[in-house]
């Protein structure tokens, strides 16, 4: 089993390149394989859950040339030649590995395919509840089958069917759903519409509409018409907020630290944690770049001070839910009591996030009460070095991996393999944060070998 020896760090002044966006490399896989003509997708995260997602368009026909890899990972830069909404059989089952949204996204992407697939995932994945596309897939009209042993749960198998446009109100604030639905939809003869309670992520309609695809977003309803096929482009990934996230707060929580994030994903459902760490109390200088391809992206500059508890709002948890973890500690750092409620999804992510979050944080002697929709952290007090889990969870890994820079003493993280479902690279990173510095061949890390 793998781990992280973290040893406290006094302060540090960091610039660092982190790896392509989870989000938009799944989606980049899945519209560039279903688009006429061939696409080049640069910056794609080359992790085990965007890797697994790449192989499944390749097993249903889509032709992938590498351009650049990342030893030891996967593929960073790529030609995918489009199947124009036509994918093939594959021979196998389809391994979505840890990945909840390679699950659901497929689930609705092969909805309109006309053979048939199985889906399966790892023991979490496969605990993860698929009802909930399960359900508006099946009022679609399309053939659905949960085969797991829990009711409503992977493996899941599609079979051929009509699908018809639906009008969806999400029960749940999950991008996730509403991104199974539109690419069910797009094989639907009409319109199919999906109304949110909250604003969510919004990178597949982003990206639907970079590829000439036309996605209507009103407000919290967002519609398309189906029958209509991507078309072919170029597309670089910038890097990943939530991977970010952990340096973030790294460098908000340590007065005197300094962190400058380049060409990062801001788009606005995605930068709660931004607004979060502002409120209580760092310094956050955003420096977007000219977005070109529908995605906003810049660099970011954190400067860290003596944090404040703040109470996340309602409407900022979907654009904040991966930085959950992390935003706990810094919460264990800051004075004062933070409230994060109002977010029951996380106790379905690849771990229960609210029980394992509470369990770590209270290994090293932080306050914490833990509630059915969350967690009312009181802060300030020193925490202690502590040999803690990831529990399979490759958020929790990371979060806690930080929390031991500001510990008061060393720190071990077991079981860290799982961070390679979306951050290759971490170990390299998290060594360069401890040494105070990181070298300027390091802000390449994302497609190059790890040369430390
Ligand atoms: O659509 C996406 O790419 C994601 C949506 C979120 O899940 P939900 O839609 O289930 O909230 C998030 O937690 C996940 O990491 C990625
Ligand atoms: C919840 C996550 O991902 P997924 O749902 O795709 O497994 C995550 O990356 O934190």
């Amino acid at each position: 089993m793998s781990r992280f020896e973290v040893t406290p760090v006094e302060t540090f002044d960091v610039t660092l390149e982190v790896p392509g966006d989870k989000s938009m490399s799944h989606r980049a896989a899945m519209i560039a394989g279903l688009a006429t003509g061939t696409s080049t997708i640069t910056g794609f995260l080359p992790s085990e859950d965007c890797v697994n997602t790449l192989q499944a368009m390749k097993a249903c026909g889509v032709r992938c040339e590498v351009l650049e890899e990342l030893p030891g990972f996967g593929p960073v830069a790529m030609r995918i030649e489009g199947r124009s909404m036509h994918l093939t059989a594959p021979s196998g089952s389809i391994d979505c590995g840890n990945s909840g949204t390679g699950m659901r996204l497929l689930a609705g992407l092969f909805a309109g395919q006309d053979f048939i697939t199985e889906l399966f995932g790892d023991e979490s994945l496969s605990s993860r509840p698929m009802g909930r596309i399960i359900q508006p897939l099946a009022a679609m009209g399309c053939r659905i089958e949960a085969l797991g042993e829990k009711e409503g749960s992977a493996p899941l198998r599609i079979s051929p069917a009509e699908i018809q446009p639906i009008r969806y109100e999400l029960p749940m604030a999950s991008a996730q759903v509403k991104s199974a639905v539109l690419l069910a939809g797009m094989t639907a003869a009409g319109t199919t519409e999906v109304i949110q309670p909250a604003v969510t992520r919004d990178h597949t309609e982003r990206m639907l509409e970079a590829f000439g695809v036309k996605v209507v977003t009103e407000g919290l309803h967002v519609s398309l018409a189906g029958g209509q096929v991507p078309q072919a482009r170029d597309f670089h990934v910038p890097g990943d907020i939530s991977s970010a996230a952990f340096w973030i707060v790294a460098a908000a929580a340590r007065p005197g630290a300094r962190l400058v994030v380049k060409r990062v994903g801001l788009n606005p459902t995605r930068t709660a944690i931004l607004d979060a760490i502002e409120r209580m109390g760092a310094t956050v200088i955003r420096r977007p770049v000219e977005d070109v391809q529908g995605e906003p992206f810049g660099d970011l500059e954190i400067h860290g001070a003596p944090l404040k508890g703040t109470d996340l709002l309602p409407e900022e948890i979907p654009n904040l839910i991966d930085e959950i973890p992390v935003l706990a500690v810094a919460a264990a750092l800051a004075e004062g009591t933070t409230r994060i409620r109002n977010a029951r999804e996380l106790r379905v992510k690849e771990t229960d996030r609210v029980a394992t979050t509470v369990e770590n944080l209270r290994a090293m002697g932080g306050q914490v009460e833990e509630f059915e929709d969350g967690m009312e952290i009181t802060g300030g007090a020193p925490l202690r070095g502590a040999e803690m889990k990831s529990y399979g969870d490759h958020r929790i890994a990371m979060a806690f991996a930080v929390a031991g820079l500001f510990a008061d003493g060393p720190s071990t993280i077991l079981g860290t393999e799982c961070v390679r479902t979306s951050y290759p690279g971490f170990d390299h990173h998290l060594a360069a944060v401890c040494r105070g510095a990181v070298a300027e061949s390091d802000y390449q890390l994302p497609t190059r070998a790890p040369n430390a």
